[in-house]
């Protein structure tokens, strides 16, 4: 579904992506892991076109992305939640899924998709009128993906969605991820939290400088200690 080749972008002198390769197929939750400032938001940055690629390619069902405008990846099913929420905040819960339903026009099936999102995340359902900016961390997070889940996407792309979250909230939100992704989605998860991620994912890279130092085909048990290894290698 997404393929990436020889990625290399940054920012001012420096090239923070050096020559990244990674491929996410369909339904499948891809991770990708590494410390702080390796350069794992500036991948997922580059591959939605926020920051300018200057190498390589990324190809999504076969369009190239490094020459499709960032306002058209919505309309062609690719979801990116960025790190820090990103809600509206002086919305309620409602408003802000409604934004986003009408922003992909698929307005005919939005009480199907509200129901699904609440399916998943009861707290928003039991919160409907409250401002965006008075949900607590957890519950804005999930608000941050239920946003992305109503556009019905086929790739979500979900960037530390554990970061400043209590660890129950940690696990309900992997929880629902995992249901999410039993239910026919496509995810490309980054995190830093190794331990939930490993728990969920199916195939896992991991980023040190700017490059992919591990890639793993199957998580299983042998292969989760050597994951281990690598990630604690880089002091975690
Ligand atoms: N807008 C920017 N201008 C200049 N440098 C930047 C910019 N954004 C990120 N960087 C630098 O690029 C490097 C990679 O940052 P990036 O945010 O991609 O890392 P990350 O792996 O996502 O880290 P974290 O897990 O802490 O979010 C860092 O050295 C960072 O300081």
């Amino acid at each position: 579904m997404l393929n990436i080749q020889g990625l290399i972008s940054g920012y001012g002198d420096i090239n923070v992506l050096k020559g990244v390769d990674l491929t996410v197929n369909e339904g499948e939750i891809v991770g990708l892991l590494g410390a702080n400032g390796v350069g794992k938001t500036t991948l997922l940055k580059t591959v939605s076109g926020l920051v300018k690629a200057r190498g390589g390619s990324v190809d999504y069902l076969g369009t190239d992305l490094l020459r499709t405008p960032p306002v058209k990846l919505l309309g062609m099913g690719i979801a990116h939640v960025p790190q820090g929420r990103h809600i509206f905040s002086k919305m309620t819960v409602l408003e802000n899924l409604q934004v986003a339903i009408d922003s992909v026009r698929k307005r005919v099936h939005a009480k199907e998709k509200l129901q699904y999102v609440f399916s998943l995340f009861p707290r928003l359902e039991e919160r409907l009128n409250q401002l965006g900016g008075t949900l607590s961390g957890g519950e804005q997070q999930m608000l941050a993906v239920a946003r992305a889940l109503v556009t019905s996407p086929k790739l979500l792309i979900l960037d530390e969605p554990s970061m400043g979250l209590a660890p129950i909230i940690v696990q309900n939100m992997f929880d629902a991820i995992r249901k999410i992704a039993d239910d026919g989605m496509t995810i490309l998860l980054v995190e830093q939290n190794a331990v939930a991620a490993l728990d969920i994912v199916n195939r896992l890279y991991v980023m040190d400088m700017g490059s992919i130092v591990y890639r793993s085909s199957q998580i299983t048990d042998q292969e989760m200690e050597k994951i281990k290894e690598v990630y604690l290698g880089f002091g975690h």
